[in-house]
């Protein structure tokens, strides 16, 4: 792993110029950002456009899930708009994720990263078995991870807490990348499966996404160099 940029900030906030306040506050050689449903649904891809000549690379986090065209033609978009990575809902299946892969491909120049969502970090056992899964979320995670890397895609999203087993049945360049990232001091929210961020990095885990430990602290600046600290040793 030679990549030492780690950390992934997630930039959930309700307007433009709060993402672009704090991004205006990072540096573009220490973090990647991330624009996720709200933002984008605000900002649009002027957003990820304004972050991107900042000199940040943008994981567009749309999760995209639905029938193979629709999700490819969207992948491609994303492609399009130069984004560093991008993903959909593994729970698409095989035929949604070759085909998004396929289109990316198509894209000239790319190197768009396009990973696949396994269960959701928010998600536990109970939550699973509600919408019809009789199943632990890590063997849900393993089977729908093992099924992303054989379609040809980059990497998955799942729980650090996965990162360790998982590595048992996927390759080592295949990308793991972890929300749900909790130091010890925050508040776990409505996640459900967390790490802290040395655990996570400990276990293996390629990238940390980290929202609102760092976007609601009081001092947002102070809390990104103190996780920092916490995993320098680690990258
Ligand atoms: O794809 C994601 O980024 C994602 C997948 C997942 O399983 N869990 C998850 O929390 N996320 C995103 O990661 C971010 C986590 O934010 P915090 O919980 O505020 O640290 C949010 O923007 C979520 O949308």
């Amino acid at each position: 792993m030679t990549d030492r940029k780690r950390i992934i900030v997630a930039l959930d906030y309700p307007t433009t110029e709060q993402a672009i306040a704090m991004a205006q506050q990072l540096d573009p050689a220490r973090c990647r950002l991330k624009v996720g449903k709200e933002l984008f649904t605000r900002g649009g891809p002027a957003i990820v456009e304004t972050l991107q000549k900042a000199g940040f690379e943008v994981f567009l986090d749309l999760k995209f899930h639905d029938i193979p065209n629709t999700t490819a033609k969207a992948v491609r978009a994303a492609g399009e708009l130069g984004v560093w990575m991008v993903n959909v809902h593994a729970s698409g299946g095989r035929r949604m994720m070759e085909m998004a892969r396929n289109e990316l491909s198509q894209v000239q120049n790319h190197n768009t990263l396009l990973i696949a969502v396994t269960v959701l970090t928010s998600m536990e056992r109970a939550d699973l078995a509600e919408v019809g899964l009789d199943i632990e979320p890590l063997e849900h995670v393993k089977r729908l991870a093992a099924l992303t890397e054989s379609c040809g895609l980059d990497g998955v999203v799942c729980s650090a807490q996965e990162v360790s087993p998982l590595r048992s049945v996927i390759s080592d360049r295949f990308s793991l990348v972890t929300p749900g990232i909790r130091p010890a001091e925050s508040a776990a929210g409505d996640q459900r499966r967390i790490m802290t961020p040395e655990q996570a990095l400990a276990a293996g885990s390629t990238y940390l996404v980290i929202g609102r430990p760092i976007t609601q602290a009081e001092n947002p600046l102070k809390s990104l160099e103190s996780i920092e600290q916490s995993i320098a040793a680690l990258v």
